[in-house]
């Protein structure tokens, strides 16, 4: 029997905005299964968060079905959310007290005894500030902080929205190295995201939407597996290199300096064909499938459009 910590089947969300109806979730099926870290992934505006709302109780479907943890929605609510974290709206925690203090409050009022404040604070790596002011606390800090009181009543299963989002270089690493430890620990993880190379390295599976809908689910490894993989090329004489592999029955492209081989083909044996007729590259690199290309492949779009710091500037 699957063990799913999250399900729903045609989700439905419309939203009317000064008379125009905006449909942002649009029949999505979701199925995560329990253990691991499960990256909900789409560009901007393609229903993310109006998804994660609604698997919080925090906002109504117009069609569909939730099922968290087994309880369905909405009669499930209550039994469901008592077994889940969820990183609360910022101005839950006091400014002037420490984040010890904060979290004791919370666990306090939860009827939590106060190791169970010296654990999350382990688990967030947060030990070492905790008697500091949460005023002073980096973004990052703050975040995690709100990491640790979600994870106080020890939920089975955690759903961050963009936790990464608004971060500096050094919080995203701390981000990053925190939650696989959480899904270590026995937590089911589902974090939505629009940051292709963090799922990457965070996930071990992944549902992909589009404008409210599923575009594709699976193991990260196997949605990878599935796109082809190509061989970057470096040589000094790119027309004779490349006469030569399409000659052998390589497709081949030139991109800039270099020539791509489509296809699985192991580096060594293109190396040895070009040898053959007197080419020595300079350098022959497998070019791993990334869930950026993947992505690109399947949606035909970036999930976010990078600024151009040129035209920004
Ligand atoms: N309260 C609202 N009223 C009207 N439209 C809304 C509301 N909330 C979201 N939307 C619209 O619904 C669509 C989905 O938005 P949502 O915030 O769920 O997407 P998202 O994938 O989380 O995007 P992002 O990555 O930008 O946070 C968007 O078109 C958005 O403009």
């Amino acid at each position: 029997m699957s063990d799913l910590v999250v399900e729903t089947r045609g989700l439905r969300k419309v939203y009317r905005d000064r008379g125009r109806k905006v449909v942002a979730v649009d029949g999505l099926d979701l199925a995560v299964e329990r253990g691991g870290v499960h990256g909900f992934l789409g560009p901007n505006g393609s229903g993310k968060t109006t998804t994660i709302r609604m698997l919080l109780g925090l906002a109504r479907p117009d069609a569909g079905e939730i099922t968290v943890l087994g309880e369905r929605f909405p009669a499930g609510v209550p039994a469901a959310l008592a077994r889940v974290g969820a990183v609360l709206e910022r101005g839950q925690f006091a400014p002037d007290l420490s984040g010890r203090r904060n979290l004791d409050l919370l666990a306090r009022a939860a009827g939590l005894p106060s190791n169970r404040v010296d654990e999350v604070l382990e688990q967030v790596e947060l030990t070492a500030v905790a008697k500091r002011r949460y005023r002073g606390y980096s973004l990052g800090m703050k975040r995690r902080l709100g990491l640790a009181a979600a994870l106080l009543k020890q939920p089975e299963l955690v759903i961050l929205d963009e936790p990464s989002n608004g971060l500096d270089p050094a919080g995203i690493r701390d981000m990053r190295d925190t939650i696989p430890r959480l899904a270590e620990s026995g937590v089911s993880v589902v974090l939505s995201s629009h940051i292709l190379a963090e799922v990457q390295q965070v996930c071990s599976s992944v549902t992909i939407i589009s404008e409210g809908a599923l575009l594709k689910a699976g193991r990260v490894a196997d949605l990878l597996g599935e796109s082809t993989s190509r061989t970057r090329v470096g040589v000094a004489d790119v027309d004779r290199a490349t006469a030569c592999l399409l000659g052998a029955g390589y497709e081949v492209v030139v991109e800039g300096a270099f020539l791509v081989v489509e296809g699985h083909e192991h580096p060594e044996v293109i190396s040895r064909r070009l040898a053959d007729v007197g080419i020595y590259p300079y350098e022959v690199s497998a070019i791993r499938p990334t869930l950026e290309t993947f992505f690109l492949k399947l949606t035909g779009h970036r999930p976010t459009p990078m600024p151009d710091p040129e035209v920004e500037a």
